[in-house]
């Protein structure tokens, strides 16, 4: 039986990214390949300037600490589409968008929208695993607690969380403080499509989080091991998120 191959793309603010936004690619990607998938790619995709969230650090900045993040691994690749857009895109677009871009290489028919410039970050590796397949889904990589968002009134509409889960799928890994096994219960939407959500748990519990990180950087503290050392060289270079480099005694 031939695996069903799967593209991972997980969405965010990375501000800033974390070894634990590393680690979860990592960690689903086991545990898919243990389920009979083929997980040929992941795809980070930092939010819009414009999702306004408290203490976001501009996409330039984003992106560039995700450059740095994601220079000691082959497969995680960086997808800037949606920092590119005129404003914040929701989640259900920028999967449909990837999924579409993806379509059209192993149709092989790049349109005039989309062209091998806007996703040369991905063509050159999805292009060989195309050759022969009949499809490739991409799927949603998210903490538990972005599962859990969808429960927040007014945030998520209906539609989209259908289109996410009924369209694409997701892979859900267990965090601190949720149980994203009760929280599918408790929804008819998440309890209809239930084949199409992996629960993924994450055994070696790292309770890290980017707030955590920005919250010790403000305090003047370490943050080695929680990041790559070349994001941590990026963050005190710019004097991200309240470091600074002339410390008062
Ligand atoms: N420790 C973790 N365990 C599981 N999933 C995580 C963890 N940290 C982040 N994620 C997931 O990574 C994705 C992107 O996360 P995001 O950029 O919001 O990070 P965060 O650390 O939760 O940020 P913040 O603290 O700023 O809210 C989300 O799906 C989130 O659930
Ligand atoms: O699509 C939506 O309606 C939607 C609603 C709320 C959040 N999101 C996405 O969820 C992610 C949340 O990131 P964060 O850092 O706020 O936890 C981010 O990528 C947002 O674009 C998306």
């Amino acid at each position: 039986m031939t695996a069903k191959k799967v593209v991972l793309l997980a969405c965010g603010s990375f501000n800033p990214p974390t070894n634990m936004h590393l680690r979860m690619f990592e960690v689903a990607r086991d545990h898919l390949q243990k389920l009979g998938f083929e997980v040929l790619l992941g795809l980070v995709s930092p939010v819009h300037d414009g999702y306004g969230k408290k203490d976001l650090v501009s996409s330039t900045h984003r992106i560039a600490m995700l450059r740095l993040a994601l220079q000691n691994t082959d497969w995680i690749k960086l997808s800037d589409w949606e920092v590119c857009q005129e404003g914040h895109s929701r989640t259900a677009v920028v999967l449909k968008y990837h999924q579409n871009l993806i379509n059209s290489i192993i149709n092989n028919k790049l349109n005039d929208n989309i062209n091998e410039q806007d996703a040369p970050w991905f063509l050159n590796v999805l292009q060989d695993s195309c050759r022969n397949v009949q499809s490739i889904q991409v799927k949603l990589l998210c903490g538990a607690d972005l599962l859990e968002s969808f429960g927040t009134p007014g945030l998520w509409a209906d539609e989209d969380i259908e289109s996410i889960v009924g369209n694409h799928g997701l892979v859900v890994i267990t965090r601190e403080n949720a149980n994203p096994q009760q929280f599918i219960y408790m929804s008819d939407v998440l309890t209809k499509y239930i084949s199409n959500i992996l629960i993924v748990n994450e055994w070696i519990k790292h309770d890290l989080s980017s707030t955590k990180i920005r919250r010790a950087l403000r305090r003047q503290e370490s943050i080695k091991y929680l990041t790559p050392d070349k994001v941590i060289d990026y963050i005190t270079r710019h004097e991200l998120f309240g470091w600074t480099n002339n410390k008062q005694s």
